[in-house]
């Protein structure tokens, strides 16, 4: 059965349309929300497809307003997809009082504790859920697919790509969770959604799932501010040394006097179209 998607809005831009649609989720237990930008290409032909993993707080407005990335989807050919970070208006208690918990703080994860794991299954979400709903409803070749995300996204994308070997050509990430388990604001999020049991943690840990990594050869790039104001939380070049010893390749770009934000983002997205232009 072809899960329906309704288009809450759709605009041109360079030649192409950068569109959102809403739908109900089996695995989420609510309505959620997408981004999509069709390239023109994708008007005549199916085209690689690249999802984009948001951060904290972010909803799937925050990538398509601010990073400028359809300028390079088109000139690629690139279908990219940035879904919303969560589940939302659920009616969990709790679900809206942080930052780092419920609503925007899904965290790539499936959570197994109540009354969280009715709902907060972002991480099947991601990985089967949405790209069926993808498959069936726009053009893409579902054999070339990527992965980005930037912060928490970043986690996911490297949680998605460890976990999944072969399913994404390639893999690049801004600024990233890399050791889920050391950064702060991740703590509280995974004690709710997964009980306080460090050992189940560690299998939504990317420095913990890089170590037992035996999958199709993997490349990932990592861009990071020197001036990140989370950096002390992300591990980026502790990641590496464990990529190395894994035969993962990773290319770690540390980028003097970039913050985490957009600003950040936006500077490089057009190196990470280039970098997955290799693999798609
Ligand atoms: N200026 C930003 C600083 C914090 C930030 O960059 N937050 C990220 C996600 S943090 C980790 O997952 C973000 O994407 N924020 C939304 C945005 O549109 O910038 C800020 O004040 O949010």
């Amino acid at each position: 059965m072809v899960t329906s998607v309704k288009e809450e809005s759709s605009s041109k831009c360079f030649n192409g349309y950068q569109k959102v649609f809403s739908h109900q989720s089996v695995e989420l237990n609510c309505k959620m929300r997408f981004a999509i930008y069709l390239p023109p290409q994708a008007e005549e032909r199916n085209c690689p497809l690249i999802y984009y993993l948001s951060g904290l707080t972010c909803n799937e407005q925050n990538f398509i307003q601010k990073a400028g990335a359809q300028r390079f989807a088109a000139q690629y050919g690139y279908i990219v997809v940035t879904p919303d970070t969560s589940p939302r208006g659920c009616g969990l208690s709790g679900e809206d009082e942080k930052w780092n918990v419920g609503s925007g703080a899904g965290l790539y994860v499936d959570a197994t504790e109540t009354p969280w794991n009715k709902h907060y299954r972002m991480y099947s979400y991601i990985t089967s859920e949405l790209p069926i709903i993808i498959e069936d409803n726009f053009p893409i070749i579902s054999d070339k697919v990527s992965i980005i995300g930037h912060s928490m996204g970043g986690h996911g994308a490297l949680l998605c790509a460890f976990r999944n070997p072969g399913k994404y050509k390639s893999v690049s990430t801004f600024a990233p969770v890399c050791n889920s388990q050391k950064c702060v604001p991740f703590k509280e999020a995974f004690d709710l959604y997964l009980g306080p049991n460090s050992e189940s943690h560690k299998e939504w840990n990317a420095m913990e799932l890089v170590k037992n990594y035996n999958g199709p050869p993997l490349c990932i790039l990592i861009d990071q501010g020197t001036e990140d104001e989370f950096l002390d939380q992300l591990y980026p070049t502790e990641f590496t040394e464990a990529c190395a010893e894994s035969r993962v390749s990773v290319i770690l770009n540390m980028r003097d006097g970039y913050d985490h934000g957009y600003y950040f983002v936006s500077t490089f997205i057009e190196e990470h179209f280039k970098f997955h232009s290799q693999f798609l």
